[in-house]
């Protein structure tokens, strides 16, 4: 499916969809736990791989719907393993989601038998390896069936939990998997990062609702370190015999901001003057993507947040580029690189090799395509710029990579090119954010949906 975008205004009142990564987290943990309600969920294809991995387990979910009719899934009721997964009668398809996999290989780990995992082509090229070292040193087994670190994997345990090494700069999802998984074993675990810690904000979305499900597991720090920012972490501690119960029975999801970034995105670049995008749902949480709404104001956007009531109000704005690193906000990079093409001057996107391991090589991927639109973007290894100005921009057939995200930012960019833009693999925002097309339509997007 292609969406074709037109130059068009936007203005109006929305709602920010629920997080993906608490949703997964939450699903999991109550997975761990006797169960639990899961309120305000993402449901979305990438949590429903993580749905089907609890329902392997031995778990059950079940879905409640709105009163009003619409469809619209109020709470997931999951009925959980309590601790002790089962072995799965087959395969698990964790589809296109990172998350899923990482963090049912932790699962996996527990299970007295032989666990498969499997997924999309993409999931299937992406980077795993490390985390089947740190589970056999952890005493289980875990294999690439293909012997180069990718999925399909081979997963075997149980293991008691003890001492794992690992790289913190290729993915955080490893340290989520072994600290979720440890909390359950008989001996805890030990993590000791082997180089500087990559999205450590999403360590602290685990550690955060681990406590809200009444689990402890810290970050180490080493030396003077007062300030205890997660990502000068030098390890985690996870102590095992640990049970999963969230106070109540019941978790509530926040709103994404990764998500929120689009929303707030189109209404900077393409609120009309005098008129405004609001965004309700945000909420404050562990989440390193609010930091979109300081990137916006250093560009210069008018934006404004009450984190009390969970309101976001953006409007018009002139926008300048500005240097953003982004080692704690790796999906935030295709929404700068698209507030970096309206923006006048040179937006510098820094840190960001790790945001080439996610569905597809986004760095490439947004350089490639913005090109395509008339912008002109240099790529490093490690370092995108993007020389922007709203006057730049042309519409063209552009490739969303069958990435959620190059999807989205790049009908962001189609809003104010000049022409038609059309984006080739519409469908995946299925992956975080099923009704992104009908959000932007309502506030006001000239944007169609064609097969
Ligand atoms: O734990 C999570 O929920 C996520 C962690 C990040 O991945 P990495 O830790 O692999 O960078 C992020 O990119 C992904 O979208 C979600
Ligand atoms: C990289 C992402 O997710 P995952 O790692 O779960 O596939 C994402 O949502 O941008």
């Amino acid at each position: 499916m292609d969406a074709v975008i037109s130059k068009s205004w936007v203005e109006g009142r929305t709602r920010a969809p629920p997080s993906k990564s608490y949703t997964h987290r939450a699903i999991l943990a109550a997975g761990y736990a006797d169960g639990a309600r899961v309120l305000n969920p993402l449901v979305s294809a990438d949590t429903e791989a993580t749905m089907r991995s609890v329902e392997a387990f031995g778990g059950s979910v079940e879905r409640s719907t709105d009163a009003d009719g619409d469809g619209d899934v109020t709470a997931l009721d999951v009925t959980g393993f309590d601790g002790r997964p089962g072995v799965p009668d087959d395969v698990i398809d964790c589809a296109n989601s990172g998350t899923t996999m990482r963090l049912v290989t932790g699962c996996a780990g527990l299970a007295d038998g032989i666990t498969v995992l499997t997924g999309d082509g993409s999931l299937r090229s992406r980077p795993q390896g490390p985390l089947l070292d740190a589970l056999d040193a952890l005493g289980g087994r875990a294999e690439s069936t293909r012997g180069n670190g990718q999925a399909p994997l081979v997963l075997k345990g149980p293991t008691a939990g003890g001492e794992v090494s690992i790289p913190g700069d290729v993915s955080s999802q490893y340290i989520t998997a072994l600290l979720m998984a440890g909390a359950v074993t008989d001996e805890g675990v030990d993590i000791d990062l082997e180089t500087e810690l990559k999205s450590a904000p999403y360590v602290d979305i685990t550690l955060e609702l681990l406590a809200d499900f009444g689990v402890e597991a810290t970050a180490v720090f080493e030396g003077e370190d007062d300030d205890h920012d997660t990502a000068d972490a030098t390890g985690f501690h996870v102590d095992g015999g640990q049970s999963y119960s969230p106070e109540g029975g019941e978790y509530h999801v926040p709103g994404d901001f990764s998500s929120i970034s689009y929303l707030l995105a189109a209404g900077a670049v393409a609120a009309e003057e005098g008129a405004s995008v609001v965004v309700e749902g945000a909420v404050p949480s562990a989440q390193g993507d609010t930091a979109i709404v300081e990137i916006l104001e250093r560009m210069g956007a008018d934006v404004e947040w009450d984190r009390e009531a969970g309101e976001l109000v953006v409007r018009a704005s002139s926008l300048s580029g500005v240097e953003v690193d982004v080692g704690d906000t790796p999906d935030l990079l295709p929404t700068i690189a698209v507030l970096g093409a309206v923006a006048d001057g040179e937006t510098r996107i820094t840190n960001c090799e790790h945001v080439r391991y996610k569905e597809t090589d986004r760095v490439s991927a947004m350089a490639e395509e913005l090109g395509k639109m008339g912008v002109e973007v240099t790529e490093e290894r490690d370092v995108l710029t993007v020389h922007g100005s709203r006057t730049d921009l042309v519409g063209a057939d552009v490739d969303g990579r069958a990435d959620h995200r190059i999807v989205m930012s790049l009908t962001v960019a189609g809003l104010v090119a000049d022409g038609e833009t059309r984006v080739a693999g519409a469908e995946h925002v299925d992956v975080s954010f099923p009704d992104f097309f009908e959000t932007l339509g309502d506030i006001g997007a000239d944007v169609d949906l064609v097969d």
